[in-house]
């Protein structure tokens, strides 16, 4: 494993480089790797897993939505998509990418295939962290592993086909055979992870419901809407209230945060933006920690899971989630983005050309 020095902490990693892909389909040769739904994660890690050489089959409840689109998307019924308890029976390498609530529905029927040496994998820790409310516990005598890529399964599919990759984090719960460690590498690069660094299940999952329940979603949507209402409490239009908040943000300045870090971010704006963003870096960093400070302490008391199990078990539950997000499409802020993002250059329709 490479040593790499992240500020002064150093931490092991597992590159591309030491564990080449071959390696990868070396060490899976003989495993046969069922994907367990087909949601997002599930063609993401599918597609990639057999466009890399690796033996996968689909699972996936008959007489869906994405049964179909696994069938578009080139699974053959009867050849490599077969109904999920079937899959769980021919596959020696489960992966469990059902909705974490829909891991608990199907729990039984998982376990009862999990025989001995076969390797459980989920992309998150929630459903061993969270066992008290969620009831799985896997056999002693199965691989329990995991690696979570850090961003949507749309984006993994997306970076593997214009040969580029998202980071990985990976764990390993419980090793029975004494090959866990090389499967789950072996299954991280599979997938098409840039590179893997090493948690433990309750440190992802900690990790991952704070992210998205902080910066990543929850805080950024929170604090777009609270600098758009102002903008327009004080008189300016939807229009630049709009691109002052969210456009220049994705635009403009986010990829170069990306690509060369805050600091460099700062460098590329003007003296005036920078005078004042580092002066009021500090006040929102002050108003936001007691914020995150209780985010954390609900991701930790198993809070956030119990309301996330609630929810999903609720029959109306993708009801009321489109409704929610219908809310969210509508209002004035994300109305006007609508129509700011039409009037990108880009997605101007071309104009005829004169000869
Ligand atoms: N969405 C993402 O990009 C990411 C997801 N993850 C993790 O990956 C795993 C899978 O997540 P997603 O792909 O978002 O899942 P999803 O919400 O898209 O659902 C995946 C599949 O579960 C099936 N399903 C749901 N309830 C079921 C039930 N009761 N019985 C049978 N099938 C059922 C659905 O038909 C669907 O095919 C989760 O552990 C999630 O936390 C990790 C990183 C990112
Ligand atoms: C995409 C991802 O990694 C998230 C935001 O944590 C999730 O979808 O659960
Ligand atoms: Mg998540
Ligand atoms: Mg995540």
């Amino acid at each position: 494993m490479a040593k790499l020095k992240f500020g002064n902490v150093e931490e092991e990693v597992v590159t591309r480089e030491e564990f080449p892909l071959e390696k990868a389909v070396e060490v899976l040769k003989d495993e046969t790797i069922a994907i367990l739904g087909y949601g997002v994660q599930g063609p993401g890690q599918a597609l990639n897993l057999k466009d890399n050489g690796f033996n996968v089959i689909v699972g996936q409840r008959k007489d869906s939505k994405t049964w179909e689109k696994a069938v578009a998307d080139g699974w053959v019924p009867g050849k490599d998509l077969f109904e999920l308890e079937e899959a769980c029976e021919r596959g020696t390498i489960l992966q469990y990418l059902l909705s974490d609530a829909g891991q608990i529905a199907l729990w039984p029927t998982v376990k009862k295939h999990l025989t001995a040496g076969k390797a459980l994998y989920f992309s998150h820790g929630f459903g061993v962290t969270f066992n008290e409310q969620t009831g799985i516990v896997p056999p002693k005598d199965v691989d329990v592993i995991l690696v979570a890529p850090k961003g949507s399964g749309t984006s993994l599919r997306r970076l593997f086909l214009e040969g580029k990759g998202l980071n990985s984090s990976y764990a390993i719960y419980q090793d029975a055979t004494g090959r866990a460690y090389e499967r789950v590498v072996a299954l991280g690069i599979g997938v098409g992870s840039g590179y893997l660094f090493q948690t433990d299940f309750k440190k992802e999952v900690y990790s991952d419901l704070t992210g998205e329940r902080g910066i990543l979603m929850g805080a950024l949507a929170g604090m777009f809407e609270a600098q758009y209402q102002v903008l327009r409490e004080n008189g300016h239009s939807p229009s630049e209230a709009f691109n002052e908040t969210v456009e220049e943000l994705t635009q403009s300045l986010m990829p170069l945060v990306a690509e060369n870090g805050m600091d460099w971010m700062y460098a590329n704006c003007s003296t005036t933006a920078q005078r004042g963003a580092l002066d009021w870096r500090h006040r929102f960093r002050d108003a936001a920690l007691p914020v995150f400070k209780q985010l954390y302490e609900s991701v930790s008391s198993g809070n956030e899971a119990r309301i996330t199990i609630e929810a999903n078990r609720q029959s109306d539950y993708r009801v009321k989630l489109e409704e929610e997000l219908k809310e969210m499409r509508e209002s004035e802020l994300w109305q006007a983005g609508a129509t700011v993002r039409q009037l990108r250059p880009e997605r101007q329709p071309q104009e005829d050309t004169v000869n």
